[in-house]
């Protein structure tokens, strides 16, 4: 694909991720020719329900190959065997869910996430507690898994994703089951995490695009219905009915945006 195609393309910043791609589970087609792009910042992929959002993630953390097409990730066209494994020590990933043994401490989960990414043992320690400095968990860092609140336990999926110190982030709808207050902190999370690396986030609400994401991709039935910025998504029911206002970037004009693409269907699934 073409640069200028990108999602996230602004910049000298290279792109963190590539993806040219279809995908196929059977007879149904999750993916169909997605081309997109993800550099420096953080890009919402925004969709209904089955739109394809956590295929691409799945793509972008290698845990699946396209049926066809292509995925570059961190430069590495297509790895596979030994390259694969050197990818995924950059590449943090914070899925729906994820297990735990609930007996594990804050801290020894966490170190468990860094010897999961081949971190060496000699840093792990301190990469787990600087990872959880980063989501303000160190203070908790003795407590059971089993004992957390839901927010922490998102806080702590996050220092998991990033013990490694990845050049680039996924994020399967990180804000899901967040109290109002919650999301708002991990929103700044996300934020300040996008400052740093390359953040990928999926998600189904129009507050958290507005609020995190520089980048904006629509997905719909498995294809690209829209790329481009926040500001650019929101300007859309605006420019194609003619008016000329420029709409703020909020939740409900992302909101607009998008149900300007996606006709009747709801942002939240
Ligand atoms: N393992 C699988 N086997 C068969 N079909 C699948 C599988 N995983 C996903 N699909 C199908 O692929 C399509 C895309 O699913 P995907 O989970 O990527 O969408 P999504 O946008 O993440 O949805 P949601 O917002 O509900 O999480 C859907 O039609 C889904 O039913």
């Amino acid at each position: 694909m073409s640069l200028s195609n990108n999602v996230a393309a602004a910049g000298p910043v290279p792109a963190a991720a590539v993806a040219s791609v279809t995908v196929r589970y059977g007879q149904s087609t999750a993916l169909d020719g997605v081309s997109l792009g993800f550099a420096s910042g953080v890009t919402g992929l925004l969709g209904p329900n089955g739109a394809g959002k956590s295929t691409l993630l799945s793509l972008l953390s290698t845990a699946r190959r396209p049926t066809a097409g292509t995925v570059t990730l961190l430069g590495e066209p297509d790895p596979k065997g030994a390259a694969v494994q050197r990818v995924r020590r950059s590449i943090g990933v914070l899925p729906q869910s994820f297990g735990f043994y609930p007996k594990f401490t804050v801290l020894e989960f966490t170190e468990y996430a860094a010897w999961l990414r081949k971190v060496p043992s000699a840093e792990r320690r301190d990469r787990a507690r600087e990872a959880l400095r980063l989501v303000e968990m160190e203070q908790h860092a003795d407590r059971r898994m089993g004992a957390l609140s839901g927010g922490m336990l998102r806080r702590v999926g996050i220092a998991q994703a990033v013990v490694n110190q990845p050049s680039l982030v996924l994020l399967d709808e990180p804000t899901v089951g967040l109290d109002p207050a919650q999301r708002v902190g991990f929103r700044g999370l996300i934020r300040s995490l996008g400052e740093r690396c390359a953040v990928v986030m999926s998600t189904h609400l129009a507050e958290d695009v507005a609020h995190v994401c520089d980048h904006v991709a629509v997905l719909l039935e498995g294809r690209t219905r829209f790329t481009g910025t926040v500001a650019e998504l929101c300007a859309l029911p605006a420019r194609d009915g003619g008016a000329d206002a420029e709409p703020e970037v909020n939740g409900t004009s992302v909101e607009a945006g998008y149900l300007h693409l996606a006709g009747a269907q709801a942002v939240t699934g």
